[in-house]
């Protein structure tokens, strides 16, 4: 007989597999699969003869297990505590391989689990290790761990081609549903303007869905990549890529839709420098502060500082973002912001702060819909408000 399973309690699961492998007997060729809703089936050699089971059956179709990050460092020889303490989350951007290491990991231990990466990712080329995103112009901090080397990729995403450098602009792997999320909830024909355009990460999507967007990016190496991204994409007739900060940009007609992509623009929780490594996705830089009230935020942009305004009032340093983006709506329209928050105030301090701008600027909020985009670091969300202001 081959393909034999012991049929166990859910529960018990991992006792009874412990034991199977402590027995020796356990298959960790196949996939534990369930068998009803209270049992699973744990694959095995051969009968067992310590750990006790509910039924032992032979599977028709057994599952084989595709090697793990673990099964490759197993073999170039790490102990199981080594394997624990390896990072156990990373993505893949084109074919290059992102990942975070955990504090105190030294250079022998990133360029093997680089290589085991490399191994399990056949199609990467070159691992990177990222150290989080730093200042206004969100440039990553990353260092080549295994491969080539090469850094500049072409990543492919619900259809939309993003070409970028991850040495040069950052990218946000988590924020994937988020981006084809805009490209739903927009109309054809609409007018979109992206305040924070980056490489296009909402731009696209957005035209791609037949919408006409002004994409407005101020670092000049995502900017290049945002108006070949439009090309890339075929929809270069409908993206005006626009160099510069978007608090200057003058809108010649009201648009229909404003995204602001951008933490900092809502006064988020402290997309700055410095404590990079916290975030959990890398793409805005660290909290200052995990937890705890508004004295924890920090002034991070150096050009508005100390003009004496109040934020939440609606006349201080970061409430010009969104009047900027109130003003391109001309009084009606719908506004993306993303923010970092609290999650135990979320969405509650993020919908007020708009409300006090809105309100300061006698704008109308007709509705607000708050969705999380992901865990930003232990207890902030990145958050994202829709906001609806007039007649829509
Ligand atoms: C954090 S990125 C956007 C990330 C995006 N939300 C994603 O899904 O990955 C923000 C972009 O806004 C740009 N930016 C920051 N301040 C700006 C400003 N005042 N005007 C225009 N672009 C700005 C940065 O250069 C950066 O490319």
């Amino acid at each position: 007989m081959n393909a034999l399973a012991v049929v166990v309690p859910k529960a018990e699961a991992e006792a009874k597999l412990d034991g199977l492998e402590a027995e020796g007997v356990y298959d960790d060729a196949r996939k534990v699969r369930e068998h009803d809703a209270e049992r699973v089936e744990l694959p095995v050699l051969a009968e067992p003869r310590a750990t006790t089971f509910d039924a032992l059956v032979e599977q028709d179709d057994p599952e084989v297990r595709t090697a793990g990050l673990d099964d490759h460092l197993r073999e170039r020889g790490w102990d199981e505590a080594a394997i624990a303490a390896a990072p156990s989350s990373w993505a893949v951007v084109g074919d290059v391989v992102l990942v975070a290491f955990p504090d105190g990991y030294d250079a022998e231990e990133r360029a093997a689990v680089g290589e085991a990466l490399l191994d399990l990712h056949g199609e990467a080329g070159t691992v990177l290790a990222r150290e989080g995103v730093h200042g206004e112009a969100r440039e990553p901090a990353v260092s080549v761990v295994a491969g080539s080397g090469d850094t500049e990729t072409i990543h492919t995403e619900h259809g939309t081609k993003y070409a970028l450098d991850l040495a040069e602009v950052m990218f946000a792997p988590g924020n994937q549903a988020e981006r084809a999320r805009m490209g739903e909830v927009v109309r054809e024909h609409e007018r979109v303007l992206d305040m924070f355009a980056g490489v296009g990460y909402f731009a696209l999507p957005m035209a791609r869905a037949g919408a006409h967007v002004v994409a407005v990016e101020r670092n000049p190496t995502a900017f290049r990549y945002l108006a070949e991204n439009a090309q890339l994409n075929g929809v270069a007739e409908r993206v005006e890529c626009v160099l510069g900060d978007c608090r200057d940009y003058e809108a010649t007609e009201a648009f229909d839709r404003v995204v602001m992509g951008y933490y900092d623009s809502l006064g988020g929780y402290g997309a700055s420098e410095g404590d990079a490594a916290k975030d959990t996705d890398g793409d805005e830089g660290g909290e200052r502060e995990a937890r705890g009230d508004d004295a924890g935020e920090r002034e991070t942009r150096g050009d508005d500082a100390g003009d004496g305004g109040d934020e939440r009032d609606g006349t201080g340093p970061r409430s010009d973002y969104l009047a900027a983006a109130l003003d391109a709506l001309g009084g009606s329209g719908t506004l993306h912001v993303h923010t970092t928050c609290p999650e135990d105030r979320f969405p509650e301090r993020s919908t007020e702060r708009v409300r006090a701008v809105c309100e300061a600027r006698d704008v109308t909020v007709t509705d607000v819909e708050a969705r999380v985009v992901k865990s930003h670091s232990e207890g902030v969300v990145h958050g994202v408000l829709d906001i609806v202001v007039g007649d829509g």
